[in-house]
């Protein structure tokens, strides 16, 4: 049986490296689509899709079972959705997330989906990990040894200082988005 399992990946971390390690225990194959593909170089994307496939093949590597990145970019319709992932995607019988909208579009679409536990979430998830990247705290616990490399690799912690530091003329939201029209 073949799987599907989409995140940002922003990075890759050890909650999702938790769940791939679950899901392999279900399927022989598993489809890792790496969500939001064509954005990067932003405080909540910092890494092209490019860089994703990069830290999540090395890191799924080690588990026993055949694994493909496939890069998904975002559409303004969430009702065809699904559609454009499977246009993407190898075919795949079952569908893996923890996030209600991804949960409620597979299902809409007669898509079946498992959920996984929330691991540790109250420091593995992506938003506590880019912010210890920007303050220089300790992030390398939180990834994969191989993802740690591939961040160094890309000189991947200044471009998040760098994008996450403004002039002072625009506020940045908690989520990374920026003001347009900063009061
Ligand atoms: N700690 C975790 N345990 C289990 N599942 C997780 C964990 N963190 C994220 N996930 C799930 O993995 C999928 C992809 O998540 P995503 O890439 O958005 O990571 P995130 O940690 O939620 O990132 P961000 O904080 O950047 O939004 C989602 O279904 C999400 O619910
Ligand atoms: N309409 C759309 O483009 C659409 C709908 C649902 C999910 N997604 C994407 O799927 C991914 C879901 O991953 P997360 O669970 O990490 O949020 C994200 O990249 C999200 O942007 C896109």
């Amino acid at each position: 049986m073949r799987g599907f399992y989409i995140g940002r990946f922003q990075p890759y971390h050890n909650g999702h490296h938790r769940m791939v390690e679950e899901i392999a225990t279900e399927v022989d194959e598993l489809v890792l689509g790496i969500g939001s593909a064509g954005d990067s170089h932003s405080p909540r994307n910092p890494f092209t899709a490019g860089e994703r496939i990069m830290m999540v093949n090395k890191a799924v590597s080690d588990f026993d079972i055949a694994t493909y990145a496939v890069p998904i970019e975002d559409l303004d319709r969430n009702s065809v959705w699904v559609s454009h992932v499977q246009s993407m995607s190898p075919a795949f019988e079952v569908a893996y997330s923890n996030n209600p909208l991804v949960i409620q579009l597979f299902k809409e679409a007669g898509v079946e989906v498992h959920q996984s536990p929330m691991f540790n979430r109250e420091v593995l998830e992506g938003t506590e990990v880019r912010q210890r990247m920007i303050e220089d705290r300790d992030w390398e616990s939180l990834v994969p040894d191989e993802v740690a490399d591939v961040v160094r690799e890309i000189d991947g912690i200044e471009r998040l200082q760098r994008v996450t530091a403004t002039d002072g003329s625009e506020r940045v939201g908690d989520d990374g988005s920026r003001d347009p029209n900063p009061c």
